[in-house]
């Protein structure tokens, strides 16, 4: 695999408009923005990378960085092997042209329908007319919208209008497609639908796929690669099975908390340990412990056992998740199946808040007169 997208040092800041802040006594000047600060990173060809972070985080700077809408304060921006970076604007809209984008408010234009919409970036490459409907038909067709081509956006869904969206950017064969938020305004079952197309569009075309969003489900289910942002830094990045499995920064494991199941909170854990006498265990679900191996581990050791809480969930065909399990059976036999297991995953005893406090509280000598 290769590089199309490289980052080397890559840094932007935005100097302060007016350069002084007011304030109510004396003047302050403002800090510039480091939206962007000092970023190295390689895009792989033929791959879907997801850029994660909050609000304010960098990621779409970063993105604006990728196709030349801004330009780097310091370091290179290489696209297909080329320094983006000092570009003429003429040359950087010939690189643009290599790069499809799609958006979270789809920016359609409204006076035109699908077609027109679609056959815009056509025109404006300049394609032979004859040659601009069949290349239209086909996109319509392959996004499943061919019945649409005379509707105007506002007749369309969310769902749909973003599939407008991905023709058009779509429409001049890219080999990058920069997805900005592009499902955040879509309702869970028509974000899948688009992530499906996504996913399609990589596969079929071999296009490379950026994907930039806050929502870890959308990288579970269809990034190869995530890159974590914090304060215009990298933080993180991986393949998204690994990253999810053994997050390592305190943010990213808080996103990767949204997508997984975890253990349980401990008000949960009263509720379920009134429900089930047994011992509450958590076990990390992955593929060094599928649940086959937990199960053949408590078996091994005369332990009885049931799922009580929990799920687990495939990244990249991988399982990943946490069971809680009621555990029966002798003190012993439990130490002894939760050590073995302990050895390859997460192994976690929940005990109720109200039995921890009375673990913590010594045994003190209870005075003669005690009751009375
Ligand atoms: N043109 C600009 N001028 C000044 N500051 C900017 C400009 N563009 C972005 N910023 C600042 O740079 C930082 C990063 O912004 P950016 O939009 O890249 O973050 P983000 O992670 O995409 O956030 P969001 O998810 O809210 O879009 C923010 O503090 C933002 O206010």
């Amino acid at each position: 695999m290769s590089a199309i997208v490289s980052l080397r040092g890559v840094s932007k800041v935005f100097p302060v408009q007016g350069g002084k802040l007011q304030g109510s006594k004396r003047t302050q000047r403002a800090e510039p923005v480091r939206a962007v600060d000092d970023v190295t990173l390689d895009v792989e060809e033929g791959t879907v990378v997801g850029i994660v972070g909050y609000s304010g985080a960098g990621k779409s700077t970063l993105v604006r960085l990728l196709n030349g809408l801004e330009r780097p304060t310091q370091g290179q921006v290489f696209v297909k092997g080329q320094d983006i970076s000092s570009l003429p604007e003429g040359e950087l809209r010939r690189v643009r042209a290599g790069i499809g984008m799609i958006f979270q408010q789809f920016n359609l234009l409204k006076s035109r329908t699908v077609f027109g919409n679609v056959a815009y970036p056509l025109k404006v490459a300049g394609w032979p007319k004859d040659k601009i409907k069949p290349r239209v038909d086909e996109l319509l067709e392959f996004v499943g919208i061919a019945d649409k081509a005379g509707t105007y956006p506002r007749r369309l869904s969310g769902g749909q209008q973003q599939r407008v969206g991905i023709a058009r950017a779509l429409a001049n064969a890219p080999d990058i497609l920069l997805a900005d938020e592009a499902t955040s305004a879509l309702d869970p079952e028509t974000t899948r639908d688009v992530l499906r197309l996504l996913r399609r569009i990589n596969k079929e075309l071999g296009t490379t796929v950026v994907v930039i969003t806050h929502e870890m489900h959308v990288v579970r289910e269809i990034c190869d690669t995530v890159v974590m942002m914090e304060s215009g830094r990298v933080v993180e990045t991986g393949p998204t099975y690994t990253v999810f499995a053994d997050p390592q920064s305190a943010s990213t494991q808080r996103f990767v908390s949204t997508a997984v199941h975890g253990t349980p909170e401990p008000d949960t854990v009263t509720r379920l340990s009134a429900a089930h006498p047994g011992q509450l265990v958590s076990i990390g679900i992955s593929e060094a412990a599928p649940t086959p191996l937990v199960a053949a581990t408590f078996e091994r050791h005369g332990v009885g056992s049931s799922v009580v809480f929990g799920g687990v969930t495939e990244i990249q065909n991988k399982i990943l998740g946490t069971l809680t399990y009621e555990l029966t059976g002798s003190d012993a036999a439990i130490d002894a199946a939760l050590a073995d297991l302990g050895d390859v995953t997460a192994v976690e005893r929940q005990i109720p808040t109200a039995a921890r406090a009375e673990r913590a509280v010594p045994h003190l000598p209870v005075p003669a007169n005690a009751g009375e």
